[in-house]
């Protein structure tokens, strides 16, 4: 089961693996093709009635294929209209080989004969919406003939990530639907097919640039409020608070802030003025620390816990008492991790352990990255919450899913730079689910990594990944 909005990013993911959406869309065209001879003989009358975007291009794919058949292709709209590259090209193909076609251009000239077969081709998974004309039109003349009806990816009108329709929609006798079933799907009454378009397993298990989607639509869906993130560390080292809340803002984060031994304040602050700095007494974490801290992370979205705090017993034992009474979202590394498998907490947490720390907490790793994954994706179950395991091939996984991110380079075993994948996750974990958060922080942090060691080789250090990820945070188009 995959949401359009995944597939969407599964979709520019298998571009990155040089498999381009044309391909994919002559695999469709061709899926649609088989669907039509499983259900009418040759010589059937065919009425294709395509959109002007890429679900109307599939169909367009699928008349090319039909050559047994009588098919009419009915296009919603002007040709010059099309609104997709591929699709024109689609339709381009179709005019130069002189295919039987009409032109839609309102509702009156909806007219799709008496048909055998109808391809509803109008609208996909970019449907916003009820259904405008003349695409209504078209849906009731589809829904009162007497023909078969295919729909092409889903029925047009429905929503194809909650099955719904705003009003109108297709009613379809089958589905053939791409890649994999859709979650509305199963609700319809219709024959849902699944066809396999080729996208390689690879650009749904690998990060790549169609992960960074996740973060233009829900970063907008939490308008105005990027976050306001609290690190929670620091004592034995200093650096590393500092490096995770910045890190944190270069994310996105609006503010970040860091909760530190007061005897280290200053050395924090001295990093960076646009930490916002808070010192609790003593020169380490300590249990009397844990209610004012509670209190001071209730108003924060995102709290990062462990960076530089050291082992203290004391401080471990803090890091119990504040995860059990906390019930936010946490981001939990270095030595604030080998509490969290004995902790009963509410919390949502999401744990960055390398393979050394996964250890420590009770996990198995092996060299083997797919078996790696494997093991990661159990241990998170286990734990109930989300892993980001260091190495490599970073693997993420909340139990169920798995994503396994292969940005990065050899330079970043430098001190420091677990710090900024820390804070990078508490800020996009402040505006995306955990599994994507944790997901797309691995991945622009080894393409900040990627950039730094073009720059300075072996010699990158962690404050070089500091600025470089706002452009490992960017899609290449942008
Ligand atoms: N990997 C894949 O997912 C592949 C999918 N293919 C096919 O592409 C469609 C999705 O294509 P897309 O161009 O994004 O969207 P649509 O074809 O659904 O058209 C959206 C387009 O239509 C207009 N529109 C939106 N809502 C309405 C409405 N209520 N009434 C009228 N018009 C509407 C608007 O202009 C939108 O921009 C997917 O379903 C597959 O069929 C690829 O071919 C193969 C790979
Ligand atoms: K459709």
């Amino acid at each position: 089961m995959i949401t359009s909005r995944r597939m969407a990013a599964v979709d520019l993911n298998a571009e990155a693996l040089g498999v381009p959406r044309k391909q994919l869309m002559e695999s469709s065209g061709n899926a649609v093709a088989r669907a039509c001879r499983d259900l009418a003989d040759p010589g059937a009358s065919v009425a294709v009635v395509a959109g002007r975007s890429n679900n109307g291009g599939d169909a367009l794919v699928a008349a090319r294929f039909l050559k047994a058949y009588d098919v009419t292709v009915h296009l919603l709209g002007r040709p010059e209209t099309i609104s997709t590259d591929i699709a024109r090209e689609n339709w381009d193909a179709l005019v130069a080989g002189e295919a039987d076609r009409r032109t839609v251009t309102d509702s009156v000239a909806v007219d799709l004969g008496d048909p055998d077969l109808v391809v509803d081709a109008m609208l996909g998974t970019g449907v916003t919406g009820a259904l405008r004309e003349p695409e209504a039109t078209a849906a009731r003349a589809i829904n009162e003939s007497s023909a078969t009806v295919l729909a092409v990816d889903v029925p047009s009108g429905v929503d194809a990530d909650t099955g719904d329709a705003a009003g109108l929609a297709v009613d379809a006798d089958r589905v053939v639907t791409f890649h994999d079933d859709k979650p509305g799907l199963g609700d319809l009454d219709c024959e849902v097919v699944v066809a396999d378009i080729g996208i390689p397993e690879a650009a749904e298990l690998f990060t790549g640039p169609g992960d960074l989607l996740a973060l233009d639509r829900d970063a907008q869906s939490h308008k105005g409020d990027h976050g306001d993130v609290l690190v929670v560390g620091g004592g034995p080292y200093t650096g590393a608070p500092a490096l995770a809340a910045q890190s944190a803002l270069r994310a996105g984060a609006d503010l970040a802030r860091v909760a530190c031994p007061e005897g280290v304040a200053r050395e924090v602050q001295g990093y960076s003025e646009n930490l916002i700095v808070r010192g609790f007494s003593g020169d380490r974490l300590a249990p009397e620390h844990v209610p004012d801290l509670l209190d001071f992370a209730a108003d924060r979205d995102v709290v990062v816990f462990g960076p530089g705090l050291g082992d203290a017993d004391e401080s471990l034992d803090a890091v119990r008492e504040f995860l059990a009474a906390y019930d936010g979202t946490a981001v939990v590394d270095a030595d604030a991790l080998q509490v969290v498998p004995e902790v009963e907490t509410e919390a949502t947490l999401i744990c960055t352990p390398h393979q050394g720390e996964l250890r420590k907490m009770g996990g198995e790793t092996d060299a083997d990255w797919e078996t790696r994954s494997d093991l990661v994706r159990e241990f998170a179950a286990d734990l109930g919450h989300t892993l980001l395991v260091k190495g490599a091939y970073d693997v993420v996984s909340d139990g169920d899913a798995v994503r396994v991110n292969r940005t990065g380079n050899p330079g970043m075993t430098v001190g420091g730079t677990g710090d900024v994948l820390a804070g990078a996750t508490g800020a996009l974990a402040a505006v995306l689910p955990p599994l994507d958060a944790a997901a797309v922080a691995a991945y622009a942090n080894g393409r900040a990594g990627d950039l730094a060691a073009d720059e300075f080789g072996g010699g990158l250090v962690a404050t070089d990944l500091l600025e470089r990820l706002p452009v490992g945070l960017r899609g290449d188009d942008e």
